[in-house]
């Protein structure tokens, strides 16, 4: 369980988050969506426990965010991978921190992501997808209790998004890891969410919080709501980046 009440991030005298309110049970996935600069990546840095410059309380599984409490996954746009580690280097290197690392590598897990011939080389000489797939490798190798993820595909061209997109869903159904991940897209926010959190512009704060019916359908761009609920989404973007709208 995620529980965020009344959070508040500030840099000097102005408030980036403002009055966040979250609760999100465990083993579902949630994508946040909102304008640029809203506070999005702060948001995730506090639930990493990365930032701790904030007012109000956060807690994961009732404890307030700690790599020495929780077990968290982070994947952040660049990928995060250490350019001087070989990819099998990579995927252990969670483990390790976790101390985990004896049990060796998990070779399902890098079976299913096609990763079993690149173990021996290094990221820089991996294209975007690839990388992106040792990144997932390493997450979900952790089995975490919650896996942050900051706009994870937007580097990827549109095909490769969409394979990565079914990648990842493939992977939550086998471990159902509670999941946030930030996106500017608003298909990838239908396709990927069970919740979608719609941010307003700066302050960041939360405008709205959908429960998404269209997760995890391959078909979601045929099902007759998609086009309703993709122009209700952006409306709230539009309404939620000009707060005197609201
Ligand atoms: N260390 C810092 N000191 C001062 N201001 C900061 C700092 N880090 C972030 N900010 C400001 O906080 C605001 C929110 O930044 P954040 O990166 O969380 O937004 P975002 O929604 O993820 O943006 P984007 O969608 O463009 O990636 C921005 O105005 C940013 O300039």
């Amino acid at each position: 369980m995620i529980t965020v009440d009344r959070l508040y991030v500030r840099y000097d005298d102005t408030n980036i988050l403002e009055d966040i309110n979250l609760n999100l049970p465990t083993g579902i996935t949630c994508a946040v969506i909102g304008p640029s600069g809203c506070g999005k990546s702060t948001l995730l840095n506090v639930l990493a426990g990365l930032q701790k410059n904030y007012q109000g309380l956060v807690q994961i599984n009732g404890a307030n965010p700690s790599p020495k409490k929780q077990t968290i996954g982070f994947i952040p746009q660049n990928y995060g991978l250490l350019p001087w580690l070989t990819v099998k280097e990579n995927i252990l290197l969670g483990l390790k921190i976790k101390k985990e690392a004896k049990q060796g590598l998990p070779r399902n897990l890098v079976d299913n992501l096609g990763l079993s011939n690149l173990l021996n080389r290094y990221p820089n000489n991996l294209s975007g997808g690839q990388q992106q797939r040792v990144s997932l490798a390493r997450a979900f190798a952790l089995k975490a209790d919650l896996l942050l993820m900051d706009e994870p595909f937007s580097a990827l061209d549109a095909i490769t998004r969409e394979e990565m997109q079914d990648v990842f869903i493939d992977l939550w159904q086998k471990q159902k890891v509670s999941t946030i991940l930030v996106t500017h897209y608003v298909e990838e926010a239908l396709y990927l969410g069970q919740k979608i959190i719609v941010m307003t512009s700066a302050p960041g704060g939360i405008y709205k919080i959908i429960d998404n019916p269209l997760f995890s359908d391959k078909n979601f761009r045929d099902r007759e709501i998609f086009s309703s609920l993709s122009k209700e989404i952006r409306n709230y973007l539009k309404k939620a980046g000009s707060k005197n709208e609201r």
